[in-house]
């Protein structure tokens, strides 16, 4: 009967594993985290371990990845690229060397090579007489794609390598190994440009390069910020470097990229150190790292070793401690952005994350929500990663007991109840209301904001309290503000509320460019302000302007131009215009040459605080500094530029003098800054 059981929850594995090995290998779109894959995985090895009259070739531990997909042409590799076996700490590594010891005497006197396990996918790259000629996916380990033209737009991945290096000579044939990957920040900002023109986002790094290099379009593979790293020898015509050391060494001197955190280690205490250390390291990494890779360096004995199923004895992965947990979402909130995009967000029941408690999670968009079928009263998966804001991978489909209740997207905005718009093929929805209360705030604040009108002084603080205390009803209602208005908010007085409207007016000398990026016409940044304003003199100019004549200009698509359209037809938005000519906020004709201004008087400069200021907080100062391209830090040394000096201050004030550096008081300031003289030139 037990076995029976066991039986059954063998093969319940093996499926649950082989759909899960379909949705990250070939949909790029897992639904479980990695750590709770590795969990079943483990799960399914263990009752193998018992069972072994079991095992059949088709079980996930016999077998690598996903088999390849219809969609490109196919390859067969010059050898079988196998997989890893994992530890998940330091005792199973030592364990892991133990058994080796076992196997083959030769390992007690071996030496070791560490690198990073990139979390990306597995390439395979072919040069015949040092061309490039092609370059496959792993797919199952003996098949894979042909992506050879997605890869060629990779900038890391060399089309050529000398044929004679030094010592080194290119084989005839060469096949390397490398790992596709997308760099965080790279990551991030793809995903917010993608978010923008309403498509579909990534959920995380490793997907987002599996996702781009499997694109059927090459054209679209370019636009992704994929890089690469590589560290084998797969085939070389037979020979191979002795030592995986001289092995990364050698792809070095060819030209291929081989990442800059690989250590030599020469014997398991040396090893230990290493990985002990590569753990603390974790988060320095710009790329993601899901543990670190130890090699037997030398290669002949690392071959003797032999295999494992998919794994190779010689070579293990230490896998970092899962960053995912799962816990309930209590509900979902929406979040009302700038532009008007409403965004769902998970409220979690409390749970513990890497020594964080986490409350809640972005959801991405609703898209999301009804793709993955997240219900209220999951259980769901999330992942907090460094300092990512934590997102929901999924729901746990197996854990439901009936009661989840499915979510629709509002139908109206949380904040002022209008009706919200989805714009055909994105993945958002919008409120359209320009008078809403939740985007006000964040309209404001871009609308001050140094790359548009740039408002010294203006902080999103200050904002906060203009709208709070309705004197700021619109982007305009700033021009119109007046000194006894602005004194009578907490925390002004005489000096602070002229500085501020001398800033505030200063900001009408910005030229067209500035103002067109700081209306917030969504798809509008910088780059296409700077666009139009070449284009058109002014606003009204702008406003009569066609979606079809807008298209004419590089850069602009159609959605951007329906955009562009749109917003001026908005009667909101018609007499924000009109009032903004009013109060002569009206640059026109030629746009300005210089983009810095009053934002950058300060650049390169140092400066430290101390004592208290007549009207600034301290807080406020640094702000106001770096506002005009200045730093702040916190004491004061021979590379210190000022030290800006209120009342009652102490020691610093000592050893500035004392180190001859320059002392201004908040007057001062305001003169090197240009804030308080009104008609600041651009
Ligand atoms: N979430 C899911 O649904 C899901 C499904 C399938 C697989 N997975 C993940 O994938 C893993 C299994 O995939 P796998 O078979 O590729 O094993 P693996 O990712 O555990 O390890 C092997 C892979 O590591 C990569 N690698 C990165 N850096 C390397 C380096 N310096 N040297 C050598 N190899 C390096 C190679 O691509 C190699 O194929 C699972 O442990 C899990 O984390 C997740
Ligand atoms: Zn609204």
């Amino acid at each position: 009967m037990e076995e029976h059981n066991q039986m059954t929850e063998y093969q319940e594995l093996r499926e649950q594993i082989q759909y899960h090995n379909y949705r990250y290998n070939v949909l790029d779109d897992p639904v479980i985290s990695d750590g709770e894959y590795d969990r079943l995985f483990a799960r399914l090895k263990a009752i193998e371990a018992e069972h072994p009259e079991w095992v059949t070739s088709d079980s996930p531990t016999q077998r690598v990845g996903g088999a390849a997909t219809g969609k490109f042409a196919k390859v067969r590799h010059p050898a079988p690229i196998l997989s890893l076996s994992n530890a998940f700490n330091l005792a199973d590594v030592r364990a892991w060397y133990d058994r080796l010891v076992k196997l083959d005497e030769r390992v007690k006197r071996a030496d070791f090579v560490v690198e990073p396990k990139f979390d990306g996918l597995t390439v395979v790259l072919h040069y015949e007489n040092g061309l490039f000629t092609q370059g496959a996916t792993r797919g199952d380990g003996e098949v894979g794609e042909d992506v050879t033209a997605n890869l060629k737009t990779l900038l890391t991945l060399p089309l050529r390598i000398p044929v004679k290096k030094g010592a080194a000579e290119v084989p005839p044939r060469l096949t390397v190994r490398g790992e596709v990957l997308i760099f965080i920040a790279d990551f991030e900002e793809l995903n917010q440009r993608l978010q923008k023109t309403g498509e579909k986002t990534y959920v995380n790094p490793r997907n987002t390069a599996a996702g781009s290099l499997r694109q059927l379009d090459p054209k679209i593979t370019a636009t992704r910020p994929l890089k690469m790293f590589t560290y084998a020898i797969v085939d070389a015509d037979g020979w191979t470097p002795q030592t995986q050391w001289e092995s990364l060494a050698y792809l070095k001197a060819c030209g291929f990229p081989v990442s800059e955190y690989v250590y030599h280690c020469a014997n398991l205490d040396e090893l230990l150190t290493c990985c002990e250390a590569m753990q603390s390291k974790r988060d320095e990494f710009p790329f993601e790292v899901d543990g670190v890779v130890i090699k037997i360096n030398d290669q002949k004995l690392a071959a003797d070793l032999g295999y494992v199923g998919k794994d190779p004895r010689g070579a293990i992965a230490l896998k970092y401690p899962a960053r995912e947990v799962t816990t309930i979402l209590e509900g979902i909130g929406v979040n009302v952005g700038r532009t008007g995009v409403l965004t769902p967000y998970a409220m979690l029941q409390p749970v513990e994350v890497g020594g964080v408690i986490v409350k809640q999670a972005t959801l991405h968009n609703f898209d999301f929500i009804e793709e993955k079928d997240i219900r209220v009263g999951d259980r769901v998966l999330i992942k907090r990663a460094g300092d990512v804001i934590p997102y929901v991978i999924g729901p746990v489909v197996d854990a439901r007991s009936g009661k989840e209740t499915p979510y629709a997207p509002p139908q109206n905005c949380p904040a002022c109840g209008e009706t919200v718009e989805h714009i055909e093929g994105e993945v958002a929805w919008y409120c359209v209301n320009s008078a809403c209360p939740a985007q006000l705030i964040r309209n404001v604040e871009h609308f001050v904001s140094r790359g548009a009108m740039d408002m010294v002084g203006l902080g999103i603080k200050i904002v906060e309290q203009l709208v709070e205390a309705g004197l700021v009803k619109d982007v305009a209602d700033l021009y119109g503000l007046t000194k006894e208005q602005l004194l009578g908010l907490e925390g002004f007085a005489d000096k602070k509320a002229e500085n501020l409207l001398a800033s505030i007016d200063a900001s009408r000398q910005r030229p067209l460019a500035r103002l067109i990026t700081a209306l917030g016409i969504r798809g509008i940044g910088e780059v296409g302000a700077g666009d139009l304003a070449k284009k058109y003199a002014d606003l009204d100019a702008l406003s009569q302007a066609g979606s079809a004549e807008l298209q004419t200009i590089e850069g602009i698509g159609p959605n951007i131009a329906e955009a562009i359209v749109d917003w001026f037809e908005q009667p909101a938005n018609r007499a924000l215009v009109k009032k903004l000519k009013a109060y002569g906020v009206w640059p026109s004709g030629a746009p300005a040459t210089s983009a810095g201004g009053a934002g950058q008087a300060l650049l390169g400069l140092s400066f430290v605080i101390t004592g208290t200021l007549p009207s600034y907080s301290r807080d406020e100062a640094k702000e106001l500094i770096q506002a005009a391209g200045g730093k702040v830090v916190g004491s004061v040394s021979k590379n210190t530029d000022y030290l800006l000096c209120g009342e009652a201050a102490g020691s610093k004030l000592e050893k500035a003098q004392q180190l001859g550096i320059k002392i201004i008081d908040e007057a001062g300031l305001l003169r090197l800054i240009g804030a308080a003289g009104a008609n600041q030139k651009e």
